[in-house]
């Protein structure tokens, strides 16, 4: 938006003029296809009023979204899928590179290894929130360092003969899908958040429906969502967030609500079928109440849990759709119950977004009477709502999350194809050409879960379904792991053979560049620039003569 030039002149009709420029560009932006399955509830001027005087600009990661948008836009026409998992640093990416079309950073990982406070720590998302965005930044430089280093080395290439000698070139720039997280806080934090992952080179992000306080990995318990529109509201700040940088990034959806347990609040009428209430009329004192008359009286953690496994089992904990069929079947009055109990769930079920109101209305149409439900009894002492969610309350959120996210996530307690067919046909039943994406995760037991050969096809047979974005999320820690355990255990028995026959003699066998790490670093590279700026001479280069790589000669293709 090119106004700076006009000085200090206040003319109203040019600055109006200037933005309304601004409008047609943003307008005719969102009119590619690239925007087709996207809903924004704002206007051109909202997004070019807060885009300031500066030009604007295309962010080296809007780039790397449309590359990712149409890495993915190719999978979902093949029915295949971008398979990746979470990276952890620069050496993970540039072998990763070779045979993978997408980049994973994993907020786990990250909060177990490369915290900006340096703090180590379980999947909380309580480290500091520029993290993940930090360890965007550090993979995208080295991945285009890696491209720059590669480029150049072909360049010089003086033949045909002589490219084809150093095979196909790597693509190293790899787009990154980042952990986002719950947001780090209120909608201000996730507009921040999602400024710092497009300024650091994200091509997308995932954010989660969880509290960003009480926020847990995917596959631990305790989990709390927040309401439909809240998450929604998100999104839409991430988008806006993106709208206003001129980025195109890619943004995931996840709900957690499969296996959350609580609920912030019941303001949104969309989650009420899934909302736990006490049904028993017997129980005044609330559960919080009676906990904490219990700690006044000296009640220790073991007795507060017994004494809320009493509670819970005396409220008789149900949905309230439980609660009207088992009314419906004490009822001696009603002779059909089933069709009374078919009746109101033709009305009220887990996609229909009936209010509590309205289903309380029915339910006392088909029975006479009010039934006795109270979801505020037995909120938890965080104040917290117990939902009981499920596959089909994911395929609800989902759908609400569908027109502002490019992918849908359902985070699962276990990868089980059946579930992803359930999951993958209630969104496609609305938003048939929504991208899914699926968390192939190491939290869960792969064993236990399936045969070797379903292990084999799984990700295609998924990829089939429309899940064309799946990723192992901590398959960077794990095979480190796996690794530096078995050569620090043979070092020590073996000692400098378990190196040169289990490292080096490997590396050259599989042809693994940094076999050669001088120059896998981009020693070569800067020796290059060095020699550019002292006139084409320089008797400090790096990899001159005597330096030890030469031992390395015979292996030139690395
Ligand atoms: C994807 C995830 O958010 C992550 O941070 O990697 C975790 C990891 C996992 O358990 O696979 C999650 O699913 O919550
Ligand atoms: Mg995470």
């Amino acid at each position: 938006m090119p106004i700076s030039t006009n000085g200090q002149a206040n003319e109203f009709e040019q600055l109006q003029q200037v933005i309304q420029n601004e409008v047609k560009e943003i307008e005719k932006w969102w009119s590619e296809p690239r925007w087709n399955q996207t809903q924004r509830n704002y206007s051109a001027r909202d997004i070019a009023l807060r885009r300031g005087t500066f030009d604007s600009v295309t962010y080296p990661s809007s780039l790397m979204a449309d590359k990712l948008f149409k890495v993915l836009e190719k999978h979902n026409n093949n029915g295949t899928a971008s398979r990746t998992f979470g990276a952890m640093d620069p050496v993970q990416i540039t072998q990763m590179a070779k045979y993978l079309d997408t980049i994973y950073i994993s907020g786990w990982q990250c909060s177990s290894t490369a915290s900006t406070s340096n703090e180590p720590g379980p999947d909380l998302a309580d480290y500091p929130m520029d993290t993940v965005p930090n360890k965007c930044d550090h993979l995208f430089k080295a991945q285009q360092f890696h491209d720059r280093k590669q480029f150049e080395v072909r360049g010089n290439a003086t033949s045909q003969a002589a490219l084809d000698d150093m095979g196909p070139p790597i693509d190293y720039l790899t787009p990154i899908v980042a952990d986002a997280d719950a947001g780090h806080g209120g909608l201000t934090a996730v507009y921040k958040l999602t400024k710092m992952f497009i300024e650091r080179g994200a091509a997308g992000i995932h954010m989660e429906d969880q509290t960003s306080t009480n926020k847990k990995c995917g596959h631990m318990a305790g989990r709390c969502v927040i309401p439909v529109q809240e998450h929604v509201n998100r999104l839409i700040t991430i988008r806006m967030c993106a709208d206003v940088m001129n980025s195109n990034l890619v943004i995931v959806a996840r709900s957690d609500s499969e296996a959350a347990t609580l609920i912030s609040s019941t303001i949104d009428t969309r989650d009420h079928y899934f909302i736990v209430g006490a049904t028993n009329p017997e129980v005044e004192l609330s559960l919080a109440e009676t906990q904490d008359l219990a700690i006044t009286q000296g009640a220790d953690g073991k007795k507060l849990a017994q004494i809320e496994k009493e509670w819970t089992e005396k409220a008789g904990l149900k949905l309230f759709h439980e609660a009207f069929a088992d009314a419906v079947n004490k009822e001696d009055k009603i002779a059909n119950k089933q069709a009374v109990i078919d009746q109101f769930n033709a009305k009220v079920g887990p996609l229909t977004e009936t209010s509590n109101r309205d289903a309380r209305k029915l339910a006392k149409e088909l029975l006479g009477y009010d039934i006795y439900f109270n979801w505020e009894l037995p909120r938890v002492r965080e104040g917290l709502y117990r939902y009981r969610g499920g596959t089909q309350c994911a395929v609800m959120r989902a759908r609400a999350f569908a027109p502002y996210a490019d992918l849908v996530w359902m985070e699962s307690n276990y990868p089980d194809y059946q579930q992803a067919v359930e999951f993958a046909e209630g969104v496609k039943a609305v938003y048939p050409n929504k991208w899914l994406a699926y968390n192939l995760s190491p939290s869960f037991n792969w064993q236990k879960a399936m045969s070797v050969d379903e292990q084999h096809t799984f990700i295609d047979r998924l990829g089939k379904l429309g899940y064309v974005w799946q990723f192992i999320t901590l398959a960077g820690i794990h095979t480190t792991a796996l690794a530096i355990n078995a050569f620090a255990r043979d070092f020590r028995q073996d000692g400098m053979k378990a190196y040169a026959q289990n490292v080096q003699q490997k590396e050259m066998d599989d042809g693994v560049d940094v076999l050669k790490h001088q120059k896998w670093s981009g020693a070569e590279y800067i020796d290059g620039v060095l020699k550019l700026a002292q006139g084409g001479v320089s008797a400090t280069a790096a990899m001159g003569e005597g330096v030890t790589e030469e031992q390395f000669k015979d292996k030139s293709k690395l």
